[in-house]
């Protein structure tokens, strides 16, 4: 293989380029490492984007009025453009006009059926949006990852075509980062016949990640709003601590469980080379942040994650029958097929029960497909808990008042499933 192994791959996520200021921040940051070598830079749809994205698009597929909702994604990217000092503004504001017209052709001629495929569509305009809006600013190069980033056709959760992403990113990333900075976008991959798919959300660590591993990087920096990788999200939990290090299996396992800082597929291609991935605070740059990588620690601080908007769904056999292999195959195809994940699950005698997050229409789908079979009860609105290395103390923390639906516990793991609260 050929490597670079100086370069260095920087993800900057939604609130690293929120507005302006965020932007000039963004910038800051770039400068300081600009000339200690190659550097590319993966940048992920403006704050809330991908969300309003969704919106739009789950309006104009389902016929409703979505022109005022486009309208303010428009504003809110040309205000920043704008806000972003000459030459950004000039240059840009063609380029986002030109996006933004593509965006409303295609909102207006959805195809019906289609859903998942002409999601990738719609959704990767942000990247698409915010990517040019750094590249002007920065006065750096721009690279449409959909290109080289070659993946197959499973919508909103594209698999990876490893060796010819590989061969083409070796093929066009040298010559470019020869000349100097190099941004793109994350999230995004392209079919071999040049359509657009996407990793699924939050997945532009992960692309940090594939473009790492496929260009042999020194490194990959994650630049969050938070101090590091924490024993917790500092947004529901008290009195979190910073992982100075931590290992690769460590944090695949708290990114599996729900820990949203890090996409869950970012750590293994960084594992399979040994690439180590850190994570800084884009508020305090110059801070240590956390350092993931091969190494040895004692047991961490017990860590607590919390994925919200999940749904417990329990199937009963109609005829009283036990839950048999035959039954469990059943179930987990029709799963598969809807596209619902499991995260945990439990079964009794005569009923079988998973937790997956929750969506209106995959839940609907499954009910429509085992209905006849089974008698299928759901409960919305839950929150499933991990605590990884747990002692009795912080199983105390977190259950104390609580009402539980499902619990389970192995030597170092407890997950339970629980109402949101109010
Ligand atoms: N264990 C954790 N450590 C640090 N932050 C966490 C953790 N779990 C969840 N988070 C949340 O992750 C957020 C940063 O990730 P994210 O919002 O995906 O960043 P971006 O989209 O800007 O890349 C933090 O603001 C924090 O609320
Ligand atoms: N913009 C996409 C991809 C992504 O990774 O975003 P972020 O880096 O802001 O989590 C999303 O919101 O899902």
């Amino acid at each position: 293989m050929h490597s670079l192994p100086t370069l260095k791959v920087f993800k900057f996520g939604g609130a690293s380029v929120k507005d302006a200021p965020a932007i000039r921040n963004l910038a800051a940051i770039v400068h300081l490492h600009q000339s200690q070598g190659p550097l590319l830079i993966v940048v992920s749809a403006m704050g809330k984007t991908t969300n309003a994205l969704e919106d739009i698009f789950q309006r104009a597929y389902t016929g409703k009025p979505y022109a005022e909702a486009l309208q303010a994604l428009e504003d809110y990217h040309l205000q920043t453009a704008q806000e972003l000092v000459e030459p950004t503004h000039q240059e840009a504001q063609p380029v986002l006009n030109e996006l933004f017209a593509q965006l409303r052709q295609q909102l207006s001629t959805l195809i019906p059926a289609q859903y998942d495929q002409q999601y990738d569509q719609i959704v990767s305009f942000g990247e698409l949006l915010a990517t040019r809006l750094v590249a002007h600013t920065l006065a750096a190069q721009w690279l449409d990852c959909r290109s080289l980033l070659r993946t197959d056709s499973t919508w909103r959760e594209a698999r990876v075509d490893w060796a010819t992403t590989e061969q083409q990113l070796q093929a066009s990333l040298p010559p470019l980062l020869a000349q100097g900075l190099v941004i793109t976008q994350g999230f995004l991959g392209g079919t071999a016949d040049g359509r657009t798919t996407t990793l699924g959300r939050e997945g532009s660590d992960y692309t940090a990640a594939i473009l790492a591993y496929c260009l042999g990087a020194e490194s990959v920096t994650i630049w969050k709003d938070v101090a590091g990788l924490l024993n917790a999200d500092p947004k529901f939990f008290a009195d979190t601590v910073r992982y100075p290090e931590i290992s690769y299996q460590e944090t695949i396992e708290m990114a599996y469980y729900g820990a949203s800082v890090i996409h869950p597929k970012t750590i293994k291609p960084l594992a399979v080379r040994g690439i180590p991935l850190l994570v800084k605070s884009f508020l305090y740059p110059t801070a240590e942040g956390t350092r993931v990588h091969d190494c040895q620690h004692g047991l961490l601080a017990p860590a607590y994650i919390r994925k919200a908007d999940q749904c417990l769904i329990s199937f009963e056999s109609k005829d009283l029958a036990f839950i048999s292999e035959e039954n469990l195959e059943v179930i987990f195809g029709t799963l598969a097929q809807v596209r619902l994940k499991i995260h945990v699950m439990q079964n009794s005698a005569i009923s079988f029960s998973v937790c997956t997050d929750f969506s209106a229409y995959r839940l609907e789908q499954l009910l429509s497909l085992l209905r006849d079979q089974f008698t299928v009860h759901y409960n919305t609105e839950l929150v499933l808990y991990t605590i990884k290395n747990y002692t009795s103390d912080s199983l105390e923390r977190l259950t104390a008042g609580r009402t539980l639906l499902l619990e389970q516990r192995t030597r170092q793991t407890f997950q339970m499933v629980c109402r949101e609260e109010a």
